[in-house]
């Protein structure tokens, strides 16, 4: 939470792209050869999903591609970690600021809202630090009026933690207005592309992946918006849920493999909101429709809040992230089609099957995210759930603190045990998982000082030996406690009396058929999006002679 203390205040940006690049009678030129069309998206009918699916098409006009939206037959511009988005509400910025807050369990490190005002210019917020801190001041909100606007709470995956430049929405003007963007996922071929963009002029403002979004959807010649959107993403590699805002449009988006959720609601005034999680759409009182599909594009416009659908690049298999529903997620959320909470419990209960701990007297969860699997465990194995160990607050996710050092007190200064429950007993603590093993040697050592007579550890998802490349910052491969040690090796350092895992093959029995559609990498090492293997070297300073 250091971030958060030091949070400077929050800043009003507005970031500009490179220069308008080709001179008018070139660019009207190339703009008639639009880019590839978008087709209407094919959706997938299967079971889990038919429901939402159902909502689709009763809700979505298919987009018509002939209709040109943003720039008009001239040049003249008209307009241009978790996240959320509402379009067709008087109140959009405040409802961005509660749904953020809902989201908050997805990104500590930087915050922000872009709203679109009625005068057509979008203003945005952004700071370090959380959604309370960045927002303390209300003259922020109020800078922000407007029927549309979407945000975002950042967690890095590139680029520095603690920058505010970093920090999203991105605003940036361009030659057709302007357009902000927030991003939740990890780009893959992020260098690669930024490189070359540079290599051809592009100046940029910032060191995370996102800005070359923006970019390419500068450089794009085809129009209208949603088909430079298209142009852009199907240059991107990796992990991208994203909303874009213009004067009078929402586009929500995501990569064809589906790595990050991103679900779509309706509040009853009838206005669209998007969120990374259903969580967030609970609290304002929007009603779950449906996941944006992988690949696909969601086009809201405000002026009279028709709801287009298209699909951005050929159908991959989806491979949604699992350590969404392990760790990531909130439990009251329905990601993927299912709900969190129900998954964890199943995976208790699998471990349980797995790895029963047949001495043991007492089931207890490590809070927050380690709670349904624990309410698995007893549920399968009979025996007594009971907190034993009690969380505060005021902290903030351990996992995603900075320094190891921070870590360490963090978890003492997060958990405390409950002696009544554990003093005398043999106790089964049951977590989502085992990253680098700090909290999971200081349970058990906190669960000894505090007179347990065995600790016997269950974790309901298999070891983490391989680093997240999609928008989950797991540390370096070395830092990763089950890259170096074999499960008897962890057991020792950890210092707990038995240690099993959720296996693979558990997990994937859970989801049956669906389990094809799982990233599952940091488990596995199969990951669906290989990384580059060669970057280009940046030209230096030198090249420039
Ligand atoms: O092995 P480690 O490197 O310690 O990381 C694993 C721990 O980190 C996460 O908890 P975290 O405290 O981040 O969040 P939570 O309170 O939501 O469980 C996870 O639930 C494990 O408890
Ligand atoms: N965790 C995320 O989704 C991060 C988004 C983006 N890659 C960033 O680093 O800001
Ligand atoms: S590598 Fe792990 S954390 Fe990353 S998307 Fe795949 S399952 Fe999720
Ligand atoms: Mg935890």
């Amino acid at each position: 939470m250091a971030a958060a203390a030091a949070a400077p205040p929050a800043t009003p940006s507005s970031r500009p792209l490179r220069a308008p690049p080709a001179p008018s009678t070139v660019h009207r030129q190339l703009r008639c050869h639009a880019g590839p069309s978008p087709s209407l998206l094919a959706l997938r009918h299967r079971a889990a999903r038919a429901a939402p699916a159902r909502a689709l098409l009763d809700k979505v006009t298919p987009f018509n591609f002939g209709e040109e939206e943003d720039d008009g037959g001239d040049d003249h511009p008209r307009e241009e970690c978790g996240v959320f988005g509402v379009v067709g509400d008087p109140e959009a910025s405040s409802l961005c600021y509660l749904g953020l807050q809902k989201l908050q369990h997805r990104g500590e490190e930087g915050a922000g809202i872009c709203a679109a005002g009625d005068d057509g210019k979008l203003k945005s917020v952004t700071g370090l630090g959380l959604v309370s801190d960045v927002f303390r001041d209300p003259a922020h909100l109020g800078s922000l009026p407007g029927q549309a606007a979407i945000g975002h709470v950042r967690y890095s995956t590139s680029g520095g933690d603690a920058q505010l430049c970093n920090v999203q929405p991105f605003l940036a003007g361009y030659r057709f207005g302007q357009l902000a963007v927030a991003h939740n996922g990890n780009l893959v071929n992020y260098l690669p592309l930024r490189h070359k963009l540079e290599a051809q002029g592009s100046i940029f403002n910032n060191s995370s992946d996102t800005e070359v979004i923006l970019h390419l959807i500068a450089t794009s010649l085809s129009r209208p918006l949603l088909a430079r959107i298209c142009d852009a993403c199907e240059r991107l590699q990796g992990a991208y849920s994203l909303l874009f805002l213009t004067a009078d449009k929402l586009f929500a988006v995501r990569d064809p493999f589906g790595f990050r959720p991103l679900v779509m609601g309706r509040r009853p005034n009838g206005a669209v909101v998007f969120a990374s999680e259903t969580c967030a759409l609970d609290l304002i009182d929007a009603v779950y429709e449906r996941e944006v599909e992988p690949g696909e594009v969601i086009v809201v416009d405000r002026r009279d809040m028709s709801v287009s659908s298209a699909c951005l690049v050929p159908h991959r298999p989806r491979k949604s992230c699992v350590f969404e529903h392990i760790y990531f997620a909130l439990p009251n959320s329905i990601v993927f089609g299912h709900a969190v909470h129900e998954r964890r419990t199943a995976y208790g209960r699998a471990l349980a099957e797995e790895s029963p701990a047949p001495t043991a007297d007492v089931v207890i969860p490590v809070p927050d995210s380690g709670f349904y699997a624990a309410l698995g465990f007893a549920q399968a194995s009979g025996l007594e759930f009971q907190q034993g160990l009690i969380r505060s607050h005021y902290t903030g996710r351990s996992f995603i603190q900075p320094t190891q050092a921070i870590r360490d007190l963090a978890v003492k200064l997060k958990l405390a045990p409950v002696r009544g429950v554990i003093t005398g007993k043999s106790v089964v603590v049951v977590d989502d998982s085992i990253v680098r093993g700090t909290t999971s040697s200081k349970i058990v050592r906190l669960l000894r000082d505090a007179g347990a007579r065995e600790v016997h550890m269950r974790i309901s998802s298999p070891p983490v030996v391989g680093r997240c490349h999609y928008g989950i910052d797991t540390p370096d491969e070395k830092e990763l406690i089950s890259n170096r040690l074999d499960i008897e090796g962890v057991r020792e350092m950890i210092g707990c009396d038995s240690l099993g895992f959720l296996t693979l093959d558990k997990l994937h029995s859970i989801y049956g058929d669906e389990a094809d559609e799982l990233c599952d990498a940091c488990f596995s090492r199969n990951y669906p999006v290989p990384m580059p293997e060669k970057v280009p070297a940046m030209a230096s300073a030198d090249d420039e002679d």
